[in-house]
């Protein structure tokens, strides 16, 4: 494809110039000199001890630690064996996965392997023991490289790295608040205005008149054509700042008055160009940096495994990490002012009497997330102050008693303006206190966008890919979504009013596209008890003990025939069906109920999908967090892009060729060309 068509993150950072440290370890890169022929050799020298060891560790632990007798193990490849199981699967697609996994396992589907070192793991393709095994244990165990760079950018009490046990439930309990079905939904404008601004944004790049605005890549005059995943990244950060922040990364803005190559654009608004903002580009810098760094084969790049080095790369790190933390602690700062110094809760909580406000961008998540955190932070330390009631706190949604009020525990005022539902507030914050807060508040929304960013990116990208496969799903979609959204118009208008559960289809095919091919390749589990498993051969049964670790593979399980009927296939309607006038959700209990009665085959080609057999999300305590927002964020991009434009992949032939990320496998490129649609 034409690099020059295609929309790269442009690069705020400032160039730094080479330390003496950048030549030193420049020399480990191959050239002629003596001094780099001989740095070599004592790499590879400590690469060959450094491979001994661990074979002799692994060796002397399969003595003690046998693999499971009654279920078969994967053979192991060299790799695996040096760098644990994560090395083995990120090379592997989602149909090796399962066809690796069928062929070397129990007639039930489990299969044994070697976990890290001394861990030993299986996995499961049938849906019930996935299932099983999700729901009754919450403690996951991320691989020791991404937990080691993860920290060191998301924090130690980031949700996603911490393994298990209290830390992780009480963070869960905070950061559950801010994806409850009423918080999500009252997204939904917010969410829309960033699929309506991006749309615009093909449209107009992809109208005949962009054709000479050659500062403008993507503009072809006949479509615009570039990478989907770069597309949807700016798509997903943009929902994110805007619903959960009400921050603006400016993704999709006229960069004509900062970029001088702009300059000779006559029509502004013909000159909308992707880019990210200075906080955007640092946080995917940051996102690819933890990726980059716990890649296997960078495990002994010193330049990439210490950063203490003074070496260009880490310089650039500490910048970005400046960046982001400047802005988030800025923003969050201010809504941490706009608490302490709220005379009224009802500007801050949307709250009405006893009534929820819709919930319009303002107040936003961050609000949320104060909250919760500053009642863990002063409920816990213990801090009392006298109150003069005891009568409801809005913040802690009801029945909280004004003694306990955070707010209350941290005003140095011993009278307190506390009488009633809308006079709780906090009327000072000592800086130490204040920083804790925005530090806490700081890291989870890091790990949140960190979590989101890309599995949401990739996500949407597979679906552009299915979908040009498929335009007859891009017509039913597109008439939904004149439905629901109202008819095409030259402004990308929509109905306020959508209800986003009328896109049933759309939403399907999001679903659909997920379940098979998921950007999360593997989640983990480490048993907390005993677990005993049918294996398929008669009565035989395994138990596996506690602390065994288990490794689902979604994908796999969505691409077995024993949860999924044709599970390889890309077929929408296994989930929806078409009652005459619009699209709507299967009901697999009924059908089933009514198959079994009438002792007849499923009513329509294909029959409904078992949602509980759906493991994208995963299952039980420890899921996906943010999966509605995921699934909002989603289906209602497909419909608005689906209304006005068509997909097509941009390569003739295109293979798709995947690579491991931070904690997702995604396509190395993934091309697309989207056209007005007539
Ligand atoms: C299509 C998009 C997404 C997919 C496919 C996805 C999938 C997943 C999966 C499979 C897990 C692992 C759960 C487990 O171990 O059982 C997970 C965890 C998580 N996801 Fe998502 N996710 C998506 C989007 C998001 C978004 C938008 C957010 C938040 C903004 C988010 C936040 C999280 C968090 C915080 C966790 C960790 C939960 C915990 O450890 O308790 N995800 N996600």
């Amino acid at each position: 494809m034409n690099s020059n068509t295609t929309p790269q993150f442009e690069s705020a950072m400032p160039l730094y110039p080479a330390s003496f440290l950048d030549h030193l370890l420049g020399l480990l890169t191959p050239s002629l000199s003596i001094a780099s022929i001989l740095t070599s050799i004592v790499l590879l020298a400590a690469l060959f001890m450094s491979y001994m060891t661990c074979l002799y560790v692994r060796l002397s632990r399969k003595k003690s630690v046998q693999p499971f007798e009654e279920i078969p193990s994967i053979p192991q490849k060299v790799h695996s064996w040096l760098l644990g199981h994560f090395a083995y699967f990120h090379t592997l697609e989602p149909s090796s996965h399962h066809s690796t996994f069928t062929a070397h396992s129990s007639p039930s589907g489990i299969t044994g392997i070697w976990g890290d070192f001394d861990r030993r793991a299986f996995t499961v393709l049938r849906a019930d023991h996935a299932r099983a095994v999700l729901r009754q244990n919450s403690s996951r165990e991320p691989m020791k490289l991404i937990t080691r760079h993860g920290v060191k950018t998301l924090g130690d009490e980031s949700l996603i790295l911490i393994p298990g046990g209290m830390r992780w439930r009480k963070q869960r309990s905070v950061v559950a608040k801010m994806f409850t079905v009423d918080v999500v939904r009252g997204g939904k404008k917010a969410v829309a205005d960033c699929s309506q601004v991006l749309v615009r944004w093909l449209l107009q790049a992809a109208s005949p008149g962009a054709v000479d605005r050659k500062c403008c890549r993507g503009h072809t005059g006949k479509g615009v054509q570039l990478e989907a995943e770069n597309l949807f990244k700016l798509y997903s950060l943009e929902v994110f700042g805007k619903v959960s922040m009400s921050f603006d990364f400016k993704c999709f803005h006229d960069s004509a008055q900062e970029n001088p190559s702009h300059q000779n654009c006559t029509d502004n608004n013909m000159c909308h160009c992707l880019k990210m903002s200075t906080m955007a580009n640092s946080f995917a810098f940051l996102q690819d940096d933890v990726a980059r760094r716990s890649q296997p084969q960078n495990v002994f790049n010193p330049k990439l495994q210490f950063y203490s080095l003074p070496t260009k790369y880490n310089r650039e790190y500490a910048h970005h990490s400046g960046v982001v933390s400047d802005v988030m602690g800025d923003i969050i700062g201010m809504e941490l002012d706009k608490i302490v110094s709220a005379k009224n809760m009802t500007q801050v909580y949307g709250i009405e009497g006893d009534e929820k406000k819709e919930y319009q961008g303002e107040p936003n998540l961050i609000t949320h997330l104060l909250r919760s955190t500053l009642e863990n932070q002063f409920r816990v330390g213990g801090i009392s102050q006298s109150v003069s009631s005891s009568s409801k706190c809005p913040f802690s949604g009801s029945s909280v008693a004004a003694s306990s009020c955070p707010f209350a525990a941290i005003s140095s005022s011993t009278a307190l303006p506390h009488g009633g539902n809308d006079n709780c507030v906090p009327t000072s914050m000592t800086p130490a206190q204040k920083q804790e807060c925005i530090d806490n508040v700081s890291s989870i929304l890091r790990t949140l966008l960190m979590a989101g960013f890309e599995t949401s990116a990739v996500s949407l990208s597979y679906a552009m890919y299915f979908l040009s496969y498929n335009p007859r799903f891009q017509e039913l979609c597109a008439q939904e979504a004149e439905r629901v959204l109202g008819a095409r118009t030259d402004d990308v208008s929509y109905n306020a009013d959508f209800d986003p559960e009328d896109l049933v289809l759309n939403r399907a095919v999001f679903i659909e596209t997920i379940r098979l091919h998921l950007p999360v390749i593997f989640t983990t589990r480490v048993l907390e008890k005993d677990m005993s498993f049918d294996t398929g051969n008669g009565d035989e049964r395994v138990t596996l003990p506690k602390g065994t670790k288990a490794l689902i593979s979604p994908s796999a399980v969505h691409r077995d025939e024993r949860n999924f009927e044709r599970a390889q296939e890309f077929i929408p309607e296994r989930w929806v069906k078409w009652d005459g006038q619009k699209w709507v959700n299967r009901d697999y209990k009924q059908e089933r109920k009514m198959m079994s009665e009438s002792n007849s085959d499923s009513p329509g080609s294909i029959s409904a999908a078992n949602p509980q057999n759906f493991f994208a999300f995963s299952d039980g305590s420890r899921n996906c967090v943010g999966k509605r927002l995921a699934i909002l964020e989603s289906s209602v991009m497909i419909a608005m892009l689906l209304r006005d434009m068509k997909v097509d992949m941009a390569e003739k032939d295109f293979k798709l060729v995947t690579k491991r990320k931070f904690a997702t496998v995604g396509p190395v490129s993934l091309p697309v060309m989207f056209r007005r649609r007539k």
